[in-house]
């Protein structure tokens, strides 16, 4: 049996990425949380005939922990997304009481569920989750995720374009290290594997575009919202990698994810790399039974990439304080 709860079903990402995981075979239970519309979308999505049982609930009746209660994942995809001129730090002020809510919730109807959170600001909104998850005593950094699986499939399909090559073979597997806006996203895009002849005007070009490719998607939806079938994909894919793992189906999964380093899966050498105090950053992993199993080195970077991660490290400290900050002030835990 495995449970799993979209927490922001009735949102852009929510509504395909409940639909995604519908799809995935190991999902025995979908409890789908919203507040608002999230029946509606569950008596539709209950249709299909895959094997899972799919419930929708509100916040009224204690819907929260109905739907955390017995949760082995939950996925949060709840709040507000950006408009054009935003930066994903401006959500702010918005998401991370709303992030922080719904960790209480985890923390008290959920302790053991692996947590992946795709709310922006990745880069803070992970470590409010963490520092509720403390407060309440049920931490455990090996299952609590950032999703930035997106910036690893933009990478692999903006490079398929560079290179001429078919997008739909998934063929160029790119490390997307760091965080998950503008400068702290950095590509590596000299461990492309296979490897791949670039220039430096197609390299900056092309990191350019891998940083910044969320702002595309928000100009281009002028108004309408961010990335939300796209993620829904990347998140559905990540949430498959996970469940792979903790049941065995997969015996060596291998993903890119925003996790805290001060975990027994040996992060302390990256952070150590890093400058030493950054406590998060998104990092090869190896996930098994018990989520996170090994953190990796970033392994070889060129001059250029070296120069792209200390712009990264110089931005995220702050990101990463500010939510640790606001949880210490956060007077209602
Ligand atoms: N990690 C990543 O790579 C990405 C993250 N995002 C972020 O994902 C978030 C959601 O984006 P969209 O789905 O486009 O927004 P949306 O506005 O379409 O959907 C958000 C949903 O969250 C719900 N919600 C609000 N407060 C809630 C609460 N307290 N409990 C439960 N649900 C609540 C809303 O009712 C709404 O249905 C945004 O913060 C966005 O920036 C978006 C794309 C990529
Ligand atoms: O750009 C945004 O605000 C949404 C997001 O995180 C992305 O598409 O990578």
């Amino acid at each position: 049996m495995v449970k799993a709860t979209v927490i922001g079903a009735a949102g852009g990402i929510g509504q395909p990425l409940s639909l995604l995981l519908k799809q995935n075979t190991l999902i025995t239970d979908l409890a789908l949380y919203d507040v608002v519309n999230s029946p509606g979308v569950a008596a539709d999505i209950s249709h299909i005939n895959t094997p899972s049982v799919v419930k929708g609930y509100l916040p009224p009746d204690g819907g929260l922990e109905k739907a955390l209660t017995g949760a082995d994942i939950v996925v949060i995809p709840a709040g507000v997304p950006r408009k054009p001129g935003m930066t994903r730090d401006d959500l702010f002020n918005i998401n991370a009481s709303i992030v922080r809510d719904i960790a209480v919730g985890i923390a008290a109807h959920a302790p053991k569920a692996f947590v992946l959170v795709i709310s922006n600001p990745v880069n803070s909104t992970v470590p409010i989750v963490a520092e509720v998850l403390k407060k309440k005593g049920v931490y455990d950094p090996k299952r609590l995720f950032g999703v930035t699986t997106l910036d690893v499939v933009r990478a692999s399909t903006f490079v398929a374009e560079a290179a001429g090559q078919p997008t739909e073979s998934l063929k160029f597997r790119i490390p997307v290290v760091g965080g998950h806006s503008g400068v702290t996203i950095v590509p590596l895009l000299s461990q492309c594997d296979p490897k791949v002849q670039l220039d430096q005007a197609t390299i900056d070009q092309l990191t350019n575009r891998i940083q910044f490719g969320g702002d595309e998607v928000v100009k281009a939806k002028d108004g309408a919202g961010s990335a939300t079938l796209s993620m829904a994909f990347a998140g559905a894919r990540f949430a498959a990698a996970v469940l792979d793992a903790a049941s065995g189906k997969a015996s060596s999964v291998h993903e890119y994810t925003y996790v805290d380093l001060d975990s027994e899966a040996g992060g302390k050498d990256v952070a150590s790399k890093l400058g030493g105090n950054l406590q998060y950053f998104s990092v090869p992993v190896t996930l098994g039974k018990n989520g996170v199993e090994k953190i990796h080195p970033l392994g070889g970077m060129s001059e250029y990439e070296e120069g792209l991660v200390k712009k990264a490290v110089a931005d995220l400290g702050g990101n990463i304080e500010k939510g640790q900050s606001f949880v210490a002030k956060s007077s209602n835990l």
